[in-house]
């Protein structure tokens, strides 16, 4: 292989065997842990079961009941979590034994999909280090076609991907000539490289493509900036009545490997440009919509057996990525059951402690190393080479799509621009092809769910299908995550409402799900799916004691009771616990603090209002869409992001939770501390105000978000008026409720 000759032994992932697999099982006191932390938790349980029958008033029976319901939560989502922790395997570096893959069967040819939705959230430059950090792959060039998937059917994203494929014709010689591992262009200048003429003249020339696209994003006209006939030609389609929501499928071959050479002469890979047809009468589906085209545009013009999908807001990390996952993909002994390799998303932009608590450790890296050593990772929607038989039927059932061009045994023998193949391409990107057919419900990506990709993975592995978790030290992708607390909130939003589709549909994993996959899979989906109702433990211990205190009630037991150890060990067994997991795998002390805190941001904020939503959707009262997360940075917003200053900023109603509790939690605190240090009720109040205190620490960057800040960042005067006429409001009301 001509490609591959280059990067021989010492660089192709080589001579792997089982080996460096580390089974790391949960030690024995990890086990006696969960046994006996589990038996404290049924005895709080029982405790507060019998305080709810045996309440004498209105009062007590309130407070009992809340407190069962928390611990109820909180039990369920602690048991439902040591689901990913049962069978956690490590693969290191070159797991499957990729040598002996390859002298068995060929390279085969590689579809990668790139996914864009809107060049004013997601900067186009992004894009193109995303489409050239895959082009430039250590894998023959011939087999790789990129199908970019723009659904906001944007010129300026058209014109990105013009500028990236003639910059395309000197960048792939120039890494091959330099054989750098920093195949995006932004990463490569931005790290410390050799200095050659080479690098001058081709950093220049990449500055001015970027000069330019930037340009034509801030003007958003391309007219001045096109040169050639061609283009201008492609660019003709945008005619007036052409909107975001409503147009034709425009689908261009911008690189066709056969014809295209490079500025060596050498062959590129096919490039295409999709958009799918829009029309405001037509559901589109979000993602998995715009992935379902892919699927079909691609098979009608390279049908390749491998699929890589990945956001245009991640690029590639590590030339020899296709390489890693093909050790699984063609490993003979895995190959008919693997519907995919998932790499974990990792964002190197994260401040240094992780303020908003963005790396999702367990989300992207402990629990999938977790459902490896099970059935498999759950697909994250990006970074994830797929088999693509897995989209049509399970392991050994095959559900043909409605033609069988298709399908993924159909072999493509004319070229990808012959007018055949581009009337049927343009035909499946239509926005009607689908309907009457399976797509979304049994073929191709899952519709239904806000996230599609959790829903998609999820129905994949109730068919049988398995997947693997490839996790290299070398990160195989890099991504952006947003940088301001709003977008993080409302990205999770989103994913939490996306959990609750999949928890109430009818393939719902706790009964579906564990009936197809086992309890251990079933019950870590189910963890996901309701996630959301972190928030009922979360509101009712940010509040409840808190009021109880302001009202002199004790709600706890005394320190001389011995339930008082039952709950400082509960307390402490579950944060030291979270902690340990936190740091063995990796975290620091600080990123660890700010990530419990962050959980309870969520809790108070995006968790419950995605609930709210939720059911209002349910009731008929509100609609919701994929609101596609900002990677746009302000220069000032990011300095504050870096000095790991807490940003609010925007007027939300997301905010007027979370200041709420920091009030009440804060007058508590001290109401609670006069009355303990005066010894009256000391025992009775003690655990009341230690709570607030817990808090009071916690919540110090919104007081200094209220009163001490001045910059853009802070919290708007509106959010914090608000929060404290509801606070008193509330305040008034838990008297009359608790005083009875
Ligand atoms: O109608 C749409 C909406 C979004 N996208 C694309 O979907 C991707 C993910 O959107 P983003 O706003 O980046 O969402 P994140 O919350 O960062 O994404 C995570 O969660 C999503 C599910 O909610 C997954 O699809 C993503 O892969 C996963 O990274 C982006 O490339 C978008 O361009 C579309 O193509 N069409
Ligand atoms: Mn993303």
């Amino acid at each position: 292989m001509e490609g591959m000759r280059r990067y021989s032994s010492s660089s192709i992932p080589s001579s792997p065997s089982l080996h460096t697999l580390r089974h790391a099982r949960r030690t024995a006191l990890n086990y006696l842990f969960a046994a006996v932390y589990s038996c404290a938790v049924v005895v709080l349980l029982y405790r507060q079961a019998h305080r709810l029958v045996h309440s004498t008033t209105l009062a007590s029976f309130f407070i009992s009941l809340s407190l069962f319901l928390a611990d109820t939560v909180l039990a369920f989502m602690w048991t439902t979590r040591q689901s990913f922790l049962v069978n956690i395997i490590y693969r290191d570096e070159h797991p499957g034994n990729l040598e002996e893959v390859l002298k068995k069967s060929d390279f085969p040819a590689l579809d990668v999909f790139i996914c864009t939705a809107d060049p004013y959230k997601e900067p186009p430059m992004r894009l193109v280090s995303t489409a050239l950090s895959v082009m430039a792959y250590d894998y023959p060039t011939e087999k790789i076609s990129v199908y970019v998937s723009d659904d906001g059917g944007s010129q300026v994203t058209l014109y990105a991907c013009m500028e990236a494929v003639k910059f395309a014709s000197h960048w792939l010689p120039f890494c091959r000539k330099q054989n750098t591992a920093h195949r995006s262009p932004e990463a490569y200048f931005a790290s410390n490289h050799s200095w050659s003429s080479d690098t001058e003249q081709i950093k220049i020339m990449y500055e001015n493509m970027k000069a330019r696209v930037e340009a034509v994003l801030e003007r958003g006209k391309v007219e001045e900036y096109i040169t050639e006939e061609i283009e201008r030609r492609i660019l003709s389609k945008w005619t007036d009545g052409f909107t975001r929501q409503d147009h034709p499928a425009v689908i261009e071959v911008l690189l066709e490997g056969t014809k295209n050479r490079d500025i060596t002469d050498h062959s590129m890979p096919n490039f295409i440009y999709v958009s799918r047809e829009k029309s405001r009468t037509s559901t589109h589906n979000f993602k998995s919509g715009a992935l379902n085209v892919m699927l079909r545009v691609s098979a009608t013009m390279t049908n390749a057996p491998i699929i890589l999908n990945i956001d245009c807001d991640m690029y590639s990390n590590d030339p020899q990525t296709p390489l890693r996952a093909l050790c699984y993909l063609l490993d003979p002994k895995l190959k008919s059951q693997l519907a995919y390799v998932q790499f974990p998303q990792i964002f190197p932009s994260i401040n240094k402690d992780d303020t908003y608590s963005c790396a999702y450790k367990r989300t992207f890296q402990i629990n999938p190393m977790g459902l490896d050593g099970l059935s498999g990772p759950n697909y994250i929607g990006t970074g994830c080479f797929f088999n693509r038989q897995a989209f049509f039927g399970g392991p050994s059932t095959i559900s043909p799509p409605e033609i069988s061009q298709l399908g993924p045994h159909h072999v493509v023998d004319k070229p990808i621009q012959s007018p055949p193949t581009l009337d049927l391409a343009h035909k499946v990107a239509g926005c009607n092809y689908e309907n009457m057919t399976k797509w979304g419900s049994e073929v191709g990506f899952m519709y239904g769910s806000l996230v599609e990709d959790f829903y998609t993975g999820f129905r994949l592995q109730c068919k049988g299908w398995k997947s693997i978790f490839c996790n290299p030290k070398r990160p195989a992708f890099l991504g952006d995550s947003p940088i301001s607390l709003i977008d993080v909130l409302n990205q999770l939003q989103r994913w939490v409402i996306g959990g609750l589709q999949v928890g109430f549909c009818r393939f719902t994993p706790i009964t579906f799900g564990i009936k197809s996959m086992g309890p251990f899979m079933g019950l870590a989906y189910t963890h996901y799916c309701f996630g959301t109702i972190w928030c009922i433990p979360i509101t009712i211990y940010a509040f409840l004691p808190q009021l109880a205190l302001l009202n002199s009630l004790s709600i706890f037991p005394k320190l001389s009771e011995p339930w008082f150890f039952l709950y400082v060990f509960l307390f402490l067994g579950s944060y030291g616990h979270d902690f340990l997991e936190f740091v063995v795998e990796g975290g620091t002390v600080q990123m660890w603090w700010n990530d419990q805190r962050m959980w309870t941001i969520r809790g108070l904020s995006c968790f419950f209002f995605a609930a709210l939503e939720y059911f209002l959707k349910c009731l008929g009262i509100s609609t919701y869409g994929f609101s596609v997360t900002s990677k746009m940075i302000d220069d000032e917003q990011s300095k504050r992001y870096y000095q790991g200053v807490f940003e609010f900023g925007v007027s939300s109603p997301m905010f007027v939770p979370l200041a709420m509790a920091a009030i009440i939690n804060l007058v508590s605190f001290f109401v609670g501390l006069v009355r303990v240090l005066r010894g009256s009720n000391f025992e009775g109040l003690l655990l009341q105000t230690l709570l607030a205190g817990f808090a009071v620490v916690n919540a110090l960057p919104i007081y200094e978000a209220m009163v001490l800040r001045s910059d853009n960042g802070r919290m708007p005067f509106k959010t914090t008026i608000t929060s404290t006429c509801l606070a008193l409001a509330l305040y008034a009301l838990a008297s009359l409720l608790l005083r009875d």
